[in-house]
């Protein structure tokens, strides 16, 4: 499978690129879509190879549904299945999915009345599911392993005959992506709300035909912010994105701003990202439960600036695409961050002289490879199994070549 070696001659880069819309938005929607027989047209689609595996799932006819390592439809699927009357499906994926915990939302859909076997380890993928009407109108969980179950439980609710009360208990992990399900859903004509660690979903027959503009995924456009960060100038105009985002990770704005010197300019749908000065902060601290997703981004920033941080609310991280934590640490070391993670935390502590030509493992992840990239502005690197990006971001390798990254295949 090979490895790139990340080269980049100049400090100074410049360019202009477009990415693609949202995964997040993207995989709300083809389930809304599907519960409601295809009412919303979507502009800007996500070409994630985790989309284009929602999607093929939802048009299937098989009896055994395998959704590799999409962990979004993995759980939007399980929720959706258990409502599809007279259906029966086998719901599995990758190695990696059948450690990662869904046993929260089987619970939560089974007090529901759903029929959901355990086939192999108790909590843990595979599926059974045997799709049945679901009479109750309530439910609690514990929300803090993953917002996608509770987004999950949210996206059927309308179609449940009384909609659904669900009761958050315990911190509410990714919380954002709680804020973008309602929002994207009263957007298209559904009834959603939140107070505190209660969401109410009303019941609707049918939504309107109409179109809806996917925002491009501001979690892959932070690898350019961590670009112009380590850049000594750099000027990128990116597609398409809006002043006021549905993603939490447009919070890189500020971060980048506040942090890293990096400027964000709105020109109508475009940005402009400019390194406006040499920042380095002796020390930086940030709590990421919010926007999970950028944690690795931050955390090679943070060690090509060679700037000691500690990056907290990371409790999610475990269970992602790999241990992230572990992996940061093992990786973050090659490149000369000496750090210290707990559960829930990963600190950078010293600096080491960094190896000669750090040889980065990915790990089954996507953002494993497109966080270590950034660090090619400092010096050239190599990046194993670079064909993970397709998980979420398939024109990486082109994208970041375009800026003047060039790549090498070895
Ligand atoms: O709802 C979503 O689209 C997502 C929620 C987050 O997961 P957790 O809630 O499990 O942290 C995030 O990490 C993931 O990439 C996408
Ligand atoms: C965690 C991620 O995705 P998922 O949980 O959908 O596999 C991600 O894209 O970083």
């Amino acid at each position: 499978m090979g490895s790139l070696v990340l080269n980049n001659n100049k400090k100074d880069i410049s360019g202009e690129i477009s990415i693609s819309g949202s995964k997040s938005e993207n995989n709300r929607l083809l389930i809304l879509n599907a519960l409601f027989g295809n009412p919303i047209q979507l502009k800007n689609l996500s070409n994630s190879e985790d989309s284009e595996l929602l999607q093929k799932a939802l048009k299937s006819t098989s009896e055994t549904i395998d959704i590799h390592h999409a962990g979004t439809a993995m759980r939007f699927l399980t929720a959706f299945y258990s409502i599809q009357e007279g259906k029966e499906v086998l719901l599995t994926g990758s190695e990696r999915m059948k450690e990662r915990p869904i046993g929260v939302l089987v619970e939560a859909l089974r007090s529901l009345g759903a029929d959901i076997y355990f086939v192999e380890k108790e909590g843990f993928p595979p599926l059974k599911i045997v799709g049945k009407k679901l009479e109750k109108d309530f439910v609690e969980l514990n929300a803090n392993v993953s917002s996608q179950f509770i987004t999950a439980l949210m996206l059927i609710a309308p179609k449940l005959s009384n909609g659904l009360k669900i009761k958050l208990n315990g911190k509410i992990t990714s919380l954002p992506y709680l804020e973008m399900t309602i929002q994207m859903m009263n957007q298209v004509g559904l009834k959603a709300e939140r107070i505190e660690n209660e969401i109410q979903i009303y019941p609707v027959e049918n939504i309107k035909n109409q179109e809806f503009t996917v925002e491009s995924d501001w979690s892959s456009v932070s690898y350019f912010y961590s670009i112009a960060a380590l850049s000594n100038s750099a000027d990128l105009k990116i597609n398409s994105f809006k002043t006021e985002s549905l993603q939490g990770d447009a919070k890189l704005i500020e971060i980048y701003r506040n942090h890293f010197g990096v400027a964000t300019d709105f020109s109508q749908n475009q940005i402009r990202l400019k390194k406006i000065e040499k920042f380095n902060p002796e020390h930086f601290e940030i709590n990421l439960n919010d926007t999970p997703d950028i944690a690795q981004t931050i955390a090679v920033t943070c060690a090509g600036l060679k700037v000691k941080c500690k990056l907290t609310g990371l409790e999610t991280l475990k269970v992602k695409e790999t241990d992230r934590l572990v992996a940061l640490q093992n990786e973050l070391f090659k490149i000369g961050a000496v750090t210290e993670i707990t559960e829930n935390s990963l600190e950078i502590i010293y600096f080491i002289p960094p190896e000669k030509l750090p040889k980065i493992k990915t790990y089954n992840d996507h953002r494993m490879a497109m966080s270590f990239a950034a660090f090619a502005m400092v010096q050239n690197l190599e990046i194993e199994n670079p064909e993970v990006v397709v998980k979420s971001y398939p024109d990486f390798w082109k994208d970041i070549e375009k800026i003047g990254i060039t790549s090498i295949a070895k």
